[in-house]
């Protein structure tokens, strides 16, 4: 079985941080842009990290931030890590890092083969790297669409920094997903909500038991 370590983003209610925590989870992302329906201010986001239990590492998601949003969520909200999901680049990355002082994980979305390229550069700048899928054209959201992406383009394929997979996973198609990339960690959001927004425990633990219960193929 593979020992895979479960990221569930985009929480927005008191009790979920309890919740997911108790599913297994290894973090928890909370979601600040403004159009997504999982968006949380920074007061929310903060009264949600302070209910997270030890152990679960709080992931603060920005898209394309401004220093002075920064200053804010970090003064107000306990976060464990940024992951920054928009159009930064490897010097904002790096900026980030140093200046604020908390690990960075980029997110890169993948649709065809040469967006791996990308993969290779922010690997040395970020302290993790988030597989995601592409967003489609003209998308409100630049991720949590509930999209796959094509998991053959990454197969056998490694990284120097650890990674995580992400992109339209479910309770359903997380063991192939862990199988076919030999992926250690992975994320979720619309798949484990029983609407946009809202988890659902139930598919939350289907999908932390799915993962954790994957047989991780042999190296490629
Ligand atoms: O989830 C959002 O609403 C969101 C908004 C803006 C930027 C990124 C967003 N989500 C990123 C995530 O970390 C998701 O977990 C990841 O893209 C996978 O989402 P899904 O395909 O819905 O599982």
């Amino acid at each position: 079985m593979a020992d895979v370590r479960v990221k569930i983003c985009g929480l927005t209610r008191p009790g979920d941080m309890e919740m997911v925590a108790g599913a297994g989870a290894s973090y928890a992302g909370l979601v600040f842009f403004g159009k997504s329906p999982r968006n949380v201010t920074p007061e929310v986001a903060r009264d949600l990290a302070l209910e997270a239990p030890v152990g679960l590492a709080k992931v603060g998601l920005m898209v394309n931030p401004t220093d002075e949003f920064l200053d804010e969520v970090m003064r107000l909200v306990p976060l464990d890590m940024v992951q920054l999901h928009g159009a930064e680049t490897p010097e904002r990355v790096a900026e980030v890092r140093a200046r604020w002082g908390l690990p960075v994980m980029k997110a890169v979305g993948v649709g065809a083969v040469e967006d791996l390229e990308k993969l290779a550069v922010y690997q040395k700048v970020a302290d993790q790297i988030l597989v995601d899928a592409k967003p489609p054209k003209g998308a409100d959201l630049p991720g949590g669409n509930g999209l796959a992406f094509d998991w053959k383009l990454i197969a056998g394929r490694r990284w120097s920094r650890p990674w995580m997979l992400a992109g339209g996973l479910t309770p359903e198609n997380v063991g192939l997903a862990v199988a076919m990339t030999g992926t250690a960690q992975v994320d979720v959001s619309s798949g484990v909500e029983s609407a946009p927004g809202i988890k659902d425990a139930g598919k939350v633990r289907a999908f932390v038991e799915a993962a954790k219960g994957a047989e991780a193929a042999p190296r490629l």
